[in-house]
Parts: C-alpha cells; structure tokens; sequence
C-alpha cells in the first residue's frame, strides 16, 4: 500500500539537440537583462560562445568554477556579478559551474539558467554545496534551483569518454539511493528507473561512438531523470561515503561515486532487495551491485580508489568519517563492514551480490 509526499519542484526544462538556439527566448522569459556568465577555466571557449549568444544581454564571463565551490571563489564570483549589475547567471558545464551559480544566487536570489554538459544532475537540484578552511558543507535551499535549464545534447559531445563514463555512473548512483531513499515516492521510482535504463543503454554506445547523437542524448536525458530524483528525495550510506571521500580526501567527484557504488549497492542489498530489483531491471542484469560494477569495468572506467589517489592509510579515518552525522540508510552503519567496504572499494574487488 502506497504512502508518500510528493512535493513538486518548479523548474522549466527545454531539451533536445539544437536547444541551444533557444538561449535568448529562455532569458526573455526569465525577465533578465543582464546575464553573467559561469564556467570553469576549461570551458572559458564555451562561455565566450554563450556571452557571443546573448550579445548585449551578457554582461561578462567569470571562468573560474572550480571543484566544491571554494568560498573565495565564491564571493569573488558574487562581487563580480553585483559590480557587472548582472540579473542572471548563466552556467554552462557540470556540476562545479552549477555550483558556483548555486553561490552566487545563494546570497543574491539571482536566477540561473543551466546548461549542463556533465551527467552530475546538480542542475536539477536545490542543493549547494561550498568549501571554506577545507571542509565541504552542503545544504538545501529553493533559491538556489535553476529556474531553467537548457540540455542539448549536442554540448555533451565534448566530453571525453572516460568523463562520460563515470559522470553518467554518478547519475545512477542518485538514482539507485532514490529507489530506497526514505522519502521517496512513486514518480521518483519511475523516473530513477527510466534514468537508469537509458544511462545503463546510453554509457555503452558512448564508450563504442563517441560522437553518437542518440547515446549522448539518452545520457542527457538519464542525466535529467537521475538529477530530479537526486533534488527530491533524500541519499544514503552511498551519497555520505562519496561525500567523505570527495570533501576530506579531495578525490575527484564523479570517479569516487563510479567506484564506491558497486560495494554500497552490495551492502544495502539484503535491507531493500525491491530497490536492487528495480535498479538490476533498469540495467537488464541479475545483481545491482554486479551490474554497475560491470557498467564500469567493461567500460574502462576505474573500479579501484587506490587508483584515483586514495591512501590505504586514510581508510580508517573515512570510515570514522563516514560513521559521523550519518545520512538514513536502509542497513544500519555497522563500523565493522563499512570498513571492509572501504577496503574492497580501495582494491577494486568485485563486489557481492
Ligand atoms: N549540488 C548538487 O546537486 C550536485 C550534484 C552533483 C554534483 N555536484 C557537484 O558537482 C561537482 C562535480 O561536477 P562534475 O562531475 O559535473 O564535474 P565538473 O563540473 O567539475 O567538470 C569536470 C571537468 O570537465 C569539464 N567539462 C565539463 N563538461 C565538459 C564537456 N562537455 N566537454 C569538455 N569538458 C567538459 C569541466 O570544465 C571540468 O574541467 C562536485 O563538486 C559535486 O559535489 C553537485
Ligand atoms: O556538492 C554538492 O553540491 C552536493 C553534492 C551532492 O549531494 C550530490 C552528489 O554527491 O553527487
């Protein structure tokens, strides 16, 4: 028998190859004037490209996102936009630039339009996250969901494979804690499975073609169902071990989740067998937790911390961490096989079922 709270969120999504086009009609409709726009050093040829869009509507380009949103950077990014007399952010990446959209409208409630060009999903999300004296703190905040976002596929083709790879993996595991999230609901369940269907098609053709517009559009679309499930309902054990690992041992974002998930999936799939049913279905295998392991070792992504810059001699003091504060979780938090968690994470073993 069903028994949930569904709570709509409003944002306003325009999808589809060629949506790009789209850019001036979408800040129109926002009301803004004066749009400054966001992305990292990497992607500096992009934002010029978006500012060259909007012509007399752009009011500069800030091309310093970085990773976890420094709060320097932050409020660099929040004078700039108040000296530029800016109405808008425009954020054109993935989550990093997202972000420090997320920062700047944080303080300010300037509205954000997102352009994602990573699977990561935070487009979809009222969740921010900021780094200040190293430590990462997350909230949540409706001021901070892009009003819009633009997904266009063709953006995406950019993206290096092995990115593509784990940054779609990142978009399962939103989906997949979704399944078994304490406050989820029927339409999250739908849209974690059709997101991960599409992801677990999409990875694949992306790792075969590159440049396959059906594949990378699949992906974005994945991308956009996993991220709503990530906005609307709460993570788990999953989400708190990528996120002691990301913030207290700097590793990078998208690989931590791609190789963490695997044993998480693993460890929670006695407590939720409907969940691990759902997530082995959308991904047409047995075992969720095989399947995404095998989603990232046949697809060359890493399966192994140790081989993004874990230290053995840091997995005790993650797993203290990741006994901290901890998020609900269908399993309790037994000390004992988290630690073996980490351990068979750290190695890269195959998970069990
Ligand atoms: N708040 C949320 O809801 C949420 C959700 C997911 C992730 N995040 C945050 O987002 C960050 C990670 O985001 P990410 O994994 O998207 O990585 P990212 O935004 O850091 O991007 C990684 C690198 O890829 C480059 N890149 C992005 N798209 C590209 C493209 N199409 N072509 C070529 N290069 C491209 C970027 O410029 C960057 O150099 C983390 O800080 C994470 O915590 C937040
Ligand atoms: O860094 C943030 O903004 C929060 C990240 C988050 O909750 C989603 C994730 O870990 O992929």
């Amino acid at each position: 028998m069903k028994n949930f709270v569904y709570n709509g969120q409003p944002s306003r999504v325009v999808f589809g190859a060629g949506s790009l086009q789209y850019l001036g009609r979408e800040i129109e409709a926002l009301g803004a004037n004066k749009a400054l726009v966001l992305s990292t050093p990497e992607q500096r040829a992009s934002a010029e490209m978006i500012a060259d869009l909007l012509g007399s509507r752009a009011a500069g380009v800030f091309d310093r996102a970085v990773m976890h949103v420094p709060i320097e950077t932050a409020r660099e990014a929040r004078e700039i936009a108040r000296k530029l007399g800016a109405d808008c952010a425009v954020a054109i990446g993935g989550g990093s630039t997202t972000g420090l959209g997320k920062a700047i409208a944080l303080d300010s409630g300037l509205p954000i339009l997102a352009i994602p060009t990573t699977y990561a999903g935070s487009e979809m999300t009222p969740i921010y996250g900021i780094t200040e004296a190293g430590i990462k703190k997350t909230g949540k905040d409706a001021r901070v969901l892009p009003r819009t976002v633009i997904y266009d596929p063709e953006l995406s083709l950019s993206l290096p494979v092995g990115m593509s790879i784990t940054s779609g993996i990142n978009a399962i595991a939103h989906a997949a804690e979704g399944l078994y999230a304490v406050d989820g609901n029927p339409i999250m369940d739908l849209m974690a499975k059709e997101g991960m269907a599409a992801l677990g098609r999409a990875l694949p053709a992306i790792k075969k073609v590159a440049n396959d517009m059906t594949a990378r559009s699949d992906a974005l679309y994945g991308a956009w169902l996993c991220g709503t499930v990530l906005g609307n309902v709460g993570m788990a054990l999953h989400h708190k071990l990528c996120h002691t690992l990301g913030g207290s041992f700097n590793l990078p974002h998208a690989e931590t989740h791609t190789i963490v998930l695997p044993h998480a999936l693993a460890y929670n799939a006695a407590a939720a067998p409907e969940a691990m049913l759902a997530i082995a279905g959308a991904l047409n295998a047995k075992s969720a937790a095989q399947a995404v392991f095998g989603l990232a070792k046949d697809n060359g992504a890493p399966v192994a911390l140790r081989d993004i810059g874990m230290k053995e001699s840091d997995l005790d003091k993650a797993c203290d961490i990741a006994m901290q504060n901890q998020y609900p979780n269908p399993r309790p938090l037994e000390r004992a096989a988290i630690r073996q968690l980490l351990q068979d994470a750290f190695e890269g073993a195959r998970p069990g079922s």
